[in-house]
């Protein structure tokens, strides 16, 4: 069964009368291999863990791709990583501890959002951890406020304090702003595996985090610059549901060697309309300023995990329609190694 057959028809909607039915009846083992086959088969030929639309499928691959058509649904996929502990691969696989790494604008949140749907694992966002708290006007809050809309880091202590509480308790209502608000009221359990998105950011607080939990693959996402510019500039929240959505529709031609980008805009839904606001942080002059701070600090950092063979770097060329059927098995494919 091939790459596209897994991910084209399946992932663009969750109809289970279609294709996806047939792939997720088969025996948890063998549909496993089986993606984890042509994930391999996906990204076939690429030299160094540096993976991206634009430098690593071959072009058949890439003409396979699905089209935007519909929303990019991914199932579940935590029964199977459950039924692979039972089997022999390492544990530490069965437990996936993922990092995601990017620039403002990326689109770090969202993906990692959906992938850590698909795995059946909680999404841990520190910067909705301080926002809660800000939000919450807890002491914490109001200390790191003034930090937090000027688009600076808050101290390694405040944010390192924060997620261990958060990582720790977790599991158990620890009845912090944090645990409780933002996931909704729902307690969630970190024992299982988590994607951690935005910490570490620098190269001293990976070494805090290793500290007490051990990573197993650290994703790299990046864009070119003039386009995060423009997706900070487009991106809006809605407050009542937490979601990320952005109004800007960008496309810039290959050239110099660059490859092709497409970004159509992620619409606001209906519920949605009305409501949706633009980040305190996401002016011209905070953005440009936090892109200055993620290159100084993401260089060390990427250096801290490239050395401990952790880091895939992953380069984002297009929509999520069009990255998430790369993005996904390219996780796969890096636990098992
Ligand atoms: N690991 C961290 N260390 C220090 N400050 C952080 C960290 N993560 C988030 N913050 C603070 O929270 C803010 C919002 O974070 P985040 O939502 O991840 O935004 P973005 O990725 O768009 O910069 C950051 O600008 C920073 O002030």
């Amino acid at each position: 069964m091939s790459l596209t057959e897994i991910f084209a028809e399946p992932l663009k909607t969750c109809n289970f009368d279609s294709k996806q039915q047939k792939i997720l009846a088969m025996p948890a083992m063998s549909w496993w291999s089986t993606l984890a086959r042509a994930a391999g088969r996906g990204v076939e030929g690429v030299a160094s863990r540096t993976i991206g639309h634009g430098t690593a499928a071959t072009p058949s691959a890439r003409t396979a791709w699905p089209t935007t058509q519909g929303p990019t649904v991914l199932l579940p996929l935590r029964s199977h990583l459950v039924t692979r502990s039972a089997s022999s691969r390492s544990p530490s696989v069965t437990v996936p501890k993922i990092v995601f790494l990017g620039p403002p604008g990326v689109g770090k949140g969202t993906y990692a959002k959906r992938i850590a749907k698909w795995l059946g694992v909680p999404h841990v966002a520190v910067g909705d951890l301080i926002r809660n708290e800000v939000k919450a006007g807890t002491p914490l809050g109001k200390e790191v406020e003034n930090t937090v809309s000027s688009g600076g880091l808050v101290s390694d202590d405040v944010v390192l304090g924060l997620l261990k509480g958060f990582l720790e308790e977790s599991g158990e209502a620890s009845g912090s702003a944090s645990a409780t608000q933002v996931l909704h009221g729902k307690t969630i359990d970190a024992s299982g595996g988590y994607i951690l998105d935005g910490f570490p950011r620098t190269a001293k607080q990976a070494e805090m985090l290793s500290e007490f939990q051990n990573v197993n693959l650290v994703l790299n996402l990046y864009l070119r610059e003039d386009v995060l510019i423009e997706k900070c500039l487009g991106r809006r929240i809605c407050p009542e549901c937490n979601g990320n959505y952005n109004v800007a529709d960008i496309y810039r031609p290959a050239e110099n060697g660059k490859p092709e980008i497409v970004m159509p805009p992620l619409s606001v839904p209906e519920g949605c309309e009305g409501k949706v606001v633009t980040r305190k942080d996401d002016t011209e002059e905070v953005v440009l300023n936090r892109l200055e701070i993620y290159r100084r600090e993401s260089e060390p950092l990427e250096a801290y995990y490239r050395e401990r063979g952790l880091l895939v770097d992953f380069e984002i060329t297009g929509g999520i329609d069009h990255t998430l059927p790369v993005l996904s098995p390219t996780v796969i494919r890096e636990l098992r190694q």
